[in-house]
């Protein structure tokens, strides 16, 4: 884990554990406002992931074990040797910010399994240490699939992404965007459409940043304007990542994915999910058990802040969707490619076959 000596802002530095406190850059107001929160408490943290200071699920995830070693540090002030008690009500307040992204409730388990291993001495260097390897290994995780992604793309062509599944998203690099910067390196992305994402506005105001920032040539479209796009015939994949992915291969993903992937699949356009192994939740067999998060009306009855919706009138605001496996030409994970994702090919990859 390279030492922070300055908190640069950078789409790599979402999540970034600095002198003893957990900075995130601010993503509700990217890329106009560039700021980062210091949080120095599990609270504070839970209430980031909820307002969506941070997000993506790998970045969710890597935010909630930083703030278990903020729990730590204060439970072991207050309870000494008792700090494994007092500490639980700091995991479920984390666990409780957001439902969908598995990654969150996975990186508290693998928090959680250390706490066997310590003594009866400060957790927090060894808490620390867990938390900045999940973080490590996350960011080598997506150059791995980056590497992988690519390899699945046969000659140059134009991409779709939706929302952002960046580094921003994640612990450096990104998933979807991750594979997007090593195809285009090796000549093989010349463009990118990003489409806005509603209502977060993710695509518009992440990934054309993200892109930009990274000279790969991006447009920015309404998420409607995919449809025509993808008609054109010159769009060879759709690339988007997950926050979510079943047994079966069944992928949640941001509103909005599962339209594009059917709109693909009727244009014969292949759709790629990249996706690091701590999204896929083998207790869930299908997607339909997976819990879509409903967020407040009034982020669809305005938009970048100012409401545009009359008053009175409501508005429904999931901010997830399924796509079916049967939808999925590609999950690519750091563990390697599932095309045609089914139950038993999912399975045999987190066997490691
Ligand atoms: C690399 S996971 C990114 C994933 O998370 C996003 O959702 P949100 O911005 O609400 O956290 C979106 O579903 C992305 O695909």
């Amino acid at each position: 884990m390279e030492t922070q000596t300055t908190l640069n802002v950078h789409p790599d530095n979402a999540v970034v554990w600095h002198r003893d406190q957990l900075h995130l850059l601010d993503q509700r107001y990217l890329p106009g406002r560039a700021e980062f929160l210091a949080l120095e408490s599990a609270a504070a943290t839970a209430a980031a992931i909820r307002d969506m200071v941070v997000r993506g699920a790998p970045a969710i995830g890597i935010a909630a074990a930083y703030g278990v070693v903020l729990a730590a540090r204060a439970r072991f002030a207050e309870q000494g040797a008792d700090w494994r008690v007092a500490i639980e009500a700091d995991l479920a307040q984390l666990a409780a910010s957001r439902p969908t992204a598995v990654n969150l409730f996975w990186a508290l388990a693998r928090m959680r399994e250390r706490f066997a291993t310590l003594g009866g001495g400060d957790p927090v260097p060894e808490l620390l240490a867990a938390a900045q390897a999940i973080h490590d290994e996350d960011r080598a995780g997506n150059r791995r699939m980056g590497e992988l992604g690519a390899g699945l793309i046969d000659e140059p062509t134009e991409v779709v992404t939706h929302c952002n599944a960046g580094a921003l998203a994640t612990g450096g690099y990104g998933t979807a965007l991750g594979v997007i910067r090593s195809a285009h390196a090796a000549g093989r992305i010349h463009h990118v459409y990003a489409d806005e994402t509603r209502p977060w506005l993710q695509g518009t105001r992440l990934t054309a940043w993200e892109l930009a920032e990274s000279g790969i040539p991006v447009t920015v479209q309404a998420d409607h304007a995919a449809a025509s796009l993808l008609a054109t015939g010159r769009i060879g994949w759709v690339i988007v990542g997950s926050d979510r992915i079943a047994a079966n291969g069944d992928v949640a993903n941001k509103i909005g994915t599962y339209g594009l992937a059917v709109l693909a699949r009727h244009h014969g356009v292949r759709v790629m999910v990249a996706a690091p192994t701590s999204t896929i939740d083998l207790a869930l067999a299908s997607g339909a058990e997976i819990p879509i998060e409903e967020r407040d009306a009034a982020e669809v009855l305005a938009c970048g802040g100012v409401q545009v919706g009359p008053a009175g009138v409501g508005a429904r605001n999931p901010v997830f969707d399924v796509t079916p496996a049967g939808l999925v030409d590609a999950i690519v994970t750091e563990r390697g490619v599932v095309m045609a994702p089914d139950t038993d090919k999912i399975a045999a990859l987190m066997r490691g076959g």
